[in-house]
């Protein structure tokens, strides 16, 4: 799968463990930044996410910043974007089965390396529902 990862300072180091995890478990990835550790502003790689989701250079998204939340508001202000911030894996499924989530937001300050691994797997790997989610999800846009 093609899959589109992005951060800000504080989330940069789960970021790079899970450029490392998807890489080897065959993904595709596209690490859009930052590549040091240096302090970045969250807007700016939210927005870069959400513009290369949106371009369709990507199927799912995921972005790491301290909470996860302010990425996740940055990456929903794009309308192709359903981003929703996880801190369990039951969440990150739900958010594939009923809202069609195409990104995921992680919070590194908040979430463990194990738990955003198992995270991220329910995301990936969860369909969407489709029936009566398909018409809440249309009235999103
Ligand atoms: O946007 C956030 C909170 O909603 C992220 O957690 C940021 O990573 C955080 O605000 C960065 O804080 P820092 O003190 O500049 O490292």
């Amino acid at each position: 799968m093609k899959i589109a990862i992005a951060s800000d300072h504080a989330g940069f180091n789960l970021k790079a463990i899970l450029v490392q995890t998807l890489t080897t478990a065959g993904h595709e990835v596209a690490d859009l930044g930052p590549d040091n550790p240096e302090s970045v502003d969250y807007p700016d790689y939210g927005k870069k996410l959400a513009d290369h989701i949106a371009a369709g250079e990507a199927e799912k998204g995921i972005v790491v910043c301290g909470s996860g939340i302010g990425i996740s508001i940055a990456v929903n202000r794009n309308p192709a974007c359903r981003c929703a911030r996880v801190s369990e894996p039951l969440s990150a499924a739900l958010a594939r089965q009923h809202n069609d989530a195409n990104v995921i937001a992680l919070g590194e300050r908040l979430v463990g390396v194990d738990m955003a691994k198992a995270i991220v797997e329910a995301f990936l790997t969860t369909e969407f529902e489709g029936g009566r989610h398909q018409r809440r999800v249309d009235k999103l846009s």
